[in-house]
């Protein structure tokens, strides 16, 4: 039997809108509606579209909202959008209140999420060596709107879970003296994809683990499966990355 063909409703156009629509189509699925800043999206709209999903990589202010419109009409949604975490608690109510469904993933690849289970193996060993100092450092294009990157944030969390001793994280340039935070630098360069480091640095050594995405499809690819996963759960609620990967 051919794998079924979904109706996705693309809400943010940009770099990610356009992948996601190319590797879809070529997965069999079909692109029901398009919404970008010139045709935000609505109720009506999504509702008029028939999606089974929608896939959201819009900009941080606007997903929040995006995504509850969506919980409105009872249309799944796969977040990709970050810098929003903050709307979090008021974006769960609304789809508890809607008995709707959405995941988010600061990072939808595969090897990303390989690279958070790395890392929080690796933070687990390394909390036996205080003598180790870590840092996180992410590069992506010159048109990355937020710093540090979701990724960057979700690495941060990974070692925070697995070393007591560190408090929080903060962006390099305002880390404090004697700060027990996690320092991340945020470059912007050029028009790359996404790449990050994790670095423990003592004395005698460093030990790294890095992840670099050499163009968009791993996103891509992951938000569509992510999308599909959705569909097939019965309960409302948030789901992550986590879930649609035990699901595999
Ligand atoms: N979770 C993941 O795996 C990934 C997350 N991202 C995140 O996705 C977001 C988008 O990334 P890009 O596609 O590179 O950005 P982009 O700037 O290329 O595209 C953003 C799109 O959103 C549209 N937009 C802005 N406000 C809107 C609104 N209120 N309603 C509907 N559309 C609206 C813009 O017109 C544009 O088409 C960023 O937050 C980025 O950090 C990007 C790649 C992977
Ligand atoms: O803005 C991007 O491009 C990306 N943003 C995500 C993030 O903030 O972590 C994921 C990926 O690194 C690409």
């Amino acid at each position: 039997m051919s794998n079924p063909s979904y109706k996705i409703a693309l809400i943010g156009y940009g770099k990610m809108g356009k992948t996601i629509e190319q590797l879809a189509i070529s997965m069999g699925h079909n692109i029901v509606a398009k919404f970008d800043s010139n045709n935000p999206l609505t109720e009506e709209k999504l509702l008029a579209s028939s999606a089974d999903f929608a896939i959201e990589f819009t900009r941080p202010e606007a997903a929040a909202e995006n995504i509850s419109i969506c919980a409105k009409a009872q249309v799944p949604v796969a977040v990709g959008t970050t810098g929003w975490l903050n709307k979090l608690p008021e974006v769960k109510a609304t789809l508890e209140a809607n008995s709707s469904k959405m995941l988010y993933a600061s990072n939808f690849s595969i090897g990303v999420n390989i690279l958070f289970e790395i890392n929080r193996k690796l933070a687990s060993i390394m909390s036996s060596f205080p003598e180790y100092g870590v840092e996180i450092e992410e590069v992506h294009h010159t048109q990355k709107l937020d710093a540090p990157s979701g990724t960057a944030i979700s690495l941060a969390e990974g070692i925070l879970d697995n070393i007591p001793d560190l408090n929080g994280w903060s962006l390099h340039e305002n880390l404090k003296e004697d700060a027990d935070d996690i320092p991340i630098k945020a470059i912007r360069q050029d028009d790359v994809k996404g790449i990050h480091h994790v670095t423990y640095t003592s004395s005698i050594d460093k030990i790294e683990i890095s992840h670099e995405a050499f163009n968009r499809n791993g996103f891509a690819q992951g938000s569509i499966l992510a999308g599909i996963f959705l569909c097939k759960q019965k309960e409302a609620g948030v789901y992550t990355i986590k879930d649609f990967f035990k699901s595999l």
